[in-house]
């Protein structure tokens, strides 16, 4: 078993619906600590199985608890096509989790389509510092945006965002929002936040509920040396990393890992 890092905590749970049931009241927590705080909650989706997984938050008592007016909605990375495109990466959070909850339409900020990936690129690092500049997102020390919350998925290959093992995008060290044209899972044409972005995040959660990821789990948690490393296993949290697991993505940890 891998030793334990600082910062990063790993949940495994039976099944789905286990993990749907603890990333609510993981959710609904960080959301009333930040709230308190400082009166907003700034949270990151990612496209993928995730959506289906924060089900429980749409439902009693979340759907009534949590203080939805001071939510801002994000995505990670998103698939460049239009908004209403079965690809689109907002459209499956819109029919999977926002329209069921009321999140200030003003508060949620998909890209602004054009066929061009670098022009959308732009424009979404143009809408992320806007918001830097009304003191809705703070800066890191490094000076990147800062979130509290990014929900995070990872593929076979162990991509996470559109950061692929293969793609040059996963190096950018300078850029909030890039883009891609031959991203290696269709659609082609995507944006994605670069690592400086996604590790400036106070917390993330890696959800993880598919066998066929295991590989890119144990490989990540078990500290196997790879070449290229995973993307996934660069993901850092500047407070807390917690991976949800299921027992089919934990199913290739070790056994002490994997209870
Ligand atoms: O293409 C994408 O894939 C990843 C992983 O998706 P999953 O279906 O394996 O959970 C997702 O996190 C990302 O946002 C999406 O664009």
């Amino acid at each position: 078993m891998a030793p334990k890092m600082r910062n990063q905590n790993v949940i495994i749970l039976p099944t789905e619906e286990d993990v749907a049931m603890g990333l609510a009241p993981y959710v609904a927590g960080l959301s009333e600590k930040n709230i308190l705080e400082k009166g907003s909650f700034t949270v990151v989706l990612s496209g993928g199985t995730l959506i289906q997984t924060l089900r429980k938050l749409t439902q009693s008592p979340y759907k009534e608890t949590v203080n939805w007016s001071r939510w801002f909605i994000f995505w990670v990375d998103e698939r460049v096509v239009p908004l209403d495109n079965p690809d689109s990466n907002y459209l499956l959070a819109w029919n999977g989790f926002l329209s069921k909850v009321p999140i200030p339409s003003s508060n949620i900020y998909p890209i602004h389509y054009c066929p061009s990936s670098e022009v959308v690129a732009k424009d979404y690092q143009f809408q992320l510092l806007k918001l830097v500049e009304r003191k809705v997102l703070p800066l890191s020390p490094t000076g990147f945006p800062q979130f509290d919350l990014m929900l995070l998925g990872i593929g076979p290959d162990g991509h996470v965002a559109s950061l692929f093992p293969n793609r040059p995008q996963r190096y950018d060290k300078t850029d909030w929002v890039t883009y891609i044209n031959d991203s290696p899972k269709p659609p082609p044409k995507r944006i994605t936040f670069t690592f400086p972005v996604i590790n400036s995040a106070n917390n993330i959660a890696m959800v993880v509920t598919d066998k066929e990821e295991a590989d890119a789990v144990a490989i990540t948690l078990e500290n196997i040396p790879v070449r290229p490393p995973l993307p996934c296993s660069e993901v850092k949290a500047q407070v807390l990393l917690t991976w949800f697991l299921d027992k089919d993505a934990a199913s290739k940890l070790a056994p002490k890992c994997n209870k």
